[in-house]
């Protein structure tokens, strides 16, 4: 699989894990699954007693020692085991709907939890669509097997297994007519499924793609129209509409020869055990009676199987959903290191190299120490490698070839480890405001930390809203709560990392985007957070650079200077151009 490949979809669970992830969903809700499985065989029980009564009634009156009372009293008898396999069956329908919605619940848990424990490197690389669709629709195709396939599904495998026993208890000849039909339902079966999961994954990746289309095309809509770009969108459009299309055809052409080939599987027994059966009766190996409970088990048969195979294609479709789903974990599975402790809170930057693509660096033998305390400004023309770097020193990104150490460890492990978030934190444009109280907002950086240590982070960064809120702390944030503005979400931000209390900030512009009167009082609430703490700043405003201790200058994906303002200036190189550039100079 090739570096963009790979970058743009998630992984897919194989068929193993898919098997293991469904029995551990079973087993999870073991006694409701042995009190839906008891449920299920009594219902099947009782459904045999039917076809063995009836034929029990026509043998008795053939033999002539039957009164009508007694037909009358074995008649009621029919009635009540019918009605006690309707009962019977509906409790087993409601129990299995219920452990289908607990299990759905809990795999809903994993979609979400698997979806936050990505990291931020792969969610930025993979497409918008795949890792939509999994956690949309292929979760609803698995929510709708889980309420209705598989409580189906398993309620008539199990009456298929009983009437079957049924048969060759009443009969074994009937027994082997009831089983002609098996070879073929078992080679369409094999035949379908042997096509149908990579038919279905093919589906759901088509529809992904379908996705991801229209959502670049929805987010770019600007873009589109300002350089004529609609027929191009367009183009795309059909092409991953006519993929769908193509993917829809190919499951539609396996279905076609499943369901013919099994209504004629079906059919064959019960004209068999027809055949066979008034022969023997002809020939008196067979009792009427015999006969008429066969086919009626034949008849019984038609149901379930019936039943359970319009679900084969539902079973099917959700195992590869299912498969696609599994998939977002196994990202986050991945195993943890055992991280030893930093020596201290040295950065040190060795002959990294990185590309987005793998086909072009980035960044090239970047080699960089930033010594504890240190004020850090990185420069350079758009499109350097600044941000990249920021990247790869706060563990967003990890690079190809190189390392990028804190005390002597890889930020890769701390990363990996969890480790990373209370030493090094990467600071943007983005001010992230989560679904939630402001305490949960505040805590999610330090989970130790007490409402006083929340309050005075809070107030550190000049938040004075916080005291209009309406629940103090409790005051619910975001969608469908207190919506904040921009300036109170970048503080909100700046006070969690105050919390978090990390030995280094990567800043990336932090201020860029905010008007003169709200950029100042981010400007102190940022000086509050950057005191004591060392500082990279990746700078497109000089002042920055002047302020700080050193600058290095990008050029290329390269440092190609590195030292403190009034050396840079002296030594008349690519920063000296930049500085006088900025002051006018130039
Ligand atoms: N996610 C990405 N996928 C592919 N290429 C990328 C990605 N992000 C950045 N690049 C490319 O990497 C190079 C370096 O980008 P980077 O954002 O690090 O530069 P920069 O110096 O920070 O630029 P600016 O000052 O404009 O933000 C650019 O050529 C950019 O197009």
């Amino acid at each position: 699989m090739s570096r963009t490949d790979e970058a743009r979809t998630l992984p897919i669970a194989d068929a193993a894990t898919v098997r293991r992830a469904s029995w551990r969903l079973l087993k999870d809700d073991g006694r409701s699954m042995a009190g839906i499985l008891v449920l299920t065989c009594l219902a099947s029980l009782a459904g045999l007693a039917g076809p063995w009564l009836l034929g029990r009634i026509v043998t008795r009156i053939e033999a002539g020692d039957m009164t009508v009372s007694q037909v009358d009293g074995i008649a009621a008898a029919v009635l009540a085991f019918a009605l006690a396999q309707l009962v019977l069956i509906r409790y087993a329908r409601y129990f299995s709907h219920r452990f289908g919605e607990r299990a759905l619940a809990r795999l809903r848990e994993e979609v979400i939890d698997g979806a936050l424990a990505l990291p931020a490197r792969v969610v930025d690389r993979v497409s918008t669509g795949d890792l939509v669709t999994r956690s949309s629709l292929d979760v609803g195709t698995v929510a709708a097997t889980l309420r209705n396939a598989a409580p189906d599904v398993f309620i008539a495998g199990v009456q298929v297994l009983f009437i079957f026993v049924a048969v060759f208890l009443l009969d074994p000849l009937v027994g082997l007519c009831s089983l002609v039909g098996l070879p073929m339902v078992w080679w369409v079966s094999r035949w379908y499924l042997a096509r149908a999961r990579d038919a279905y994954l093919a589906e759901g990746a088509a529809a992904g793609g379908v996705a991801e289309a229209l959502n670049s095309t929805a987010h770019g809509a600007r873009t589109v129209e300002a350089f004529g770009l609609r027929r191009r969108q367009n183009g795309t459009i059909d092409k991953a509409v006519d993929t769908t299309y193509a993917a829809g055809v190919r499951t539609l052409r396996l279905r076609t020869v499943l369901f013919p080939v099994t209504e004629f599987a079906h059919s064959l027994p019960m004209a068999l055990i027809l055949l066979v059966g008034g022969l023997s009766y002809l020939n008196g190996t067979l009792t009427l009676g015999a006969v008429v409970s066969g086919s009626l088990y034949m008849w019984q048969l038609v149901d379930p199987l019936d039943r359970a195979l319009a679900w084969v294609e539902q079973l099917q479709r959700s195992g590869a959903s299912f498969a696609r789903i599994k998939g977002v974990g196994l990202v986050a599975e991945q195993p943890r290191s055992e991280v030893r402790k930093p020596e201290d809170d040295r950065i040190t930057v060795s002959g990294v190299r990185y590309s987005y693509t793998g086909a072009q660096d980035v960044l090239s033998d970047v080699g960089l120490q930033v010594r504890p305390g240190e004020r850090l400004a990185v420069v350079g023309p758009s499109g350097a490698g600044k941000s990249t770097l920021g990247r790869l020193l706060s563990g967003v990104d990890l690079p190809d070839a190189g390392d990028v150490l804190v005390g002597g460890v890889k930020v890769a492990d701390l990363a990996a480890s969890g480790e990373l978030g209370t030493r090094i934190v990467l600071i943007t444009q983005e001010h992230h405001v989560f679904i939630g109280t402001l305490r949960d907002n505040m805590t999610m950086a330090a989970p130790d930390a007490d409402d006083d240590a929340v309050l005075a982070a809070l107030a550190m960064m000049e938040a004075d809203w916080v005291r209009d809120l309406p629940d103090g702390l409790d005051t619910v944030l975001g969608a469908g709560g207190v919506e904040l503005e921009a300036s109170q979400a970048q503080q909100l931000t700046l006070a969690r990392v105050q919390l978090a209390d990390p030995h280094t900030l990567i800043l990336d512009e932090a201020t860029a985007l905010l008007d003169p009167t709200t950029a100042r009082q981010a400007e102190r609430a940022m000086a509050a957070v950057r005191s004591d703490r060392t500082v990279i700043a990746i700078a497109h405003r000089l002042q920055t650079a002047h302020d700080a201790d050193r600058v290095a200058v990008m050029e290329a994906g390269r440092i190609v200077e590195l030292g403190t303002h009034d050396e840079l200036t002296a030594a008349n190189g690519p920063y000296a151009a930049l500085w006088r550039s900025w002051n006018g100079e130039g």
